[in-house]
């Protein structure tokens, strides 16, 4: 695979207009970027449209208009196979509801990225275990019992840090989180935060993390409420 053209920022979106079929549109944004290694915190209310933007990032969605550039790559244009492999090997994501694999063990959920991704595999070396432990510790989740057991044993919080191992396994470039502390407590919730945050910039990822809770705004390199860049206005 050829490397990615050089860009200074990991996501820019222009110009982007998008709206689910048969609906009014959700999203009509001139601007936004995240810059390489920058850790930026998007706020908006309930249905704001946070996920559906989230998932033109990811190029699971596309624009009705406008670009998606991700690492330098204009998300549109791409071939389906070229798209699957930039999102997996430069995208990590934590889920709203963590998306974890009920019937594979914490050990096993942590490392899937790899499976899609050989760069990825390739960062981490041989020892995928020793790193899926490294990084599960580095969240708090230091018990080495939990490791073999099945992801949907485990409490919320702890299945929350499973999907953080698994989203920074292998140092993708962003890691995208997507209201993932609503069932905590605040200080579980700032604790995860700090964590996650230092664990990306122990790599350089750009963190870009999605909630309704203008609280978490102050633990972030810069805050965007989606009401100021979004010109489809929230009627809820
Ligand atoms: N698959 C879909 N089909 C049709 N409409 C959808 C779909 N997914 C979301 N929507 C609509 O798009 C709008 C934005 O939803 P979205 O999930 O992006 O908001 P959100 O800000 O992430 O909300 P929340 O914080 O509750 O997760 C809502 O009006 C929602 O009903």
């Amino acid at each position: 695979m050829l490397p990615d053209a050089p860009s200074t920022d990991a996501i820019r979106v222009e110009s982007l207009r998008f709206a689910w079929p048969d609906h009014p549109p959700v999203l009509d944004i001139d601007r936004f970027t995240l810059a390489r290694g920058e850790k930026l915190f998007l706020r908006g209310p309930s249905g704001s449209g946070k996920s559906t933007l989230l998932g033109l990032i990811a190029g699971v969605l596309s624009p009705e208009t406008g670009t998606v550039n991700v690492l330098g790559n204009d998300m549109a244009t791409l071939s389906a196979a070229r798209r699957d492999r930039v999102r997996a090997d430069h995208l990590g994501v934590i889920f709203q509801m963590f998306n974890l694999v009920p019937y594979l063990s914490v050990t096993g959920n942590v490392t899937l990225p790899l499976h899609f991704s050989p760069a990825r595999r390739a960062r981490v070396g041989k020892d995928t275990e020793g790193e899926a432990r490294r990084l599960l510790g580095r969240l708090g989740l230091t018990d080495a019992t939990l490791l073999d057991r099945r992801v949907s044993d485990l409490s919320v919080g702890q299945q929350q840090r499973v999907a953080a191992a698994r989203a920074l396994m292998g140092g993708p470039d962003i890691v995208i989180a997507d209201e993932p502390t609503s069932a905590l407590d605040a200080d579980a919730r700032d604790k995860f935060i700090e964590l996650l945050s230092e664990e990306a910039g122990r790599t350089g990822a750009a963190l870009l993390f999605v909630s309704h809770d203008a609280s978490l705004a102050g633990q972030f390199d810069r805050a965007v409420d989606l009401a100021d860049i979004n010109k489809v206005g929230v009627s809820a």
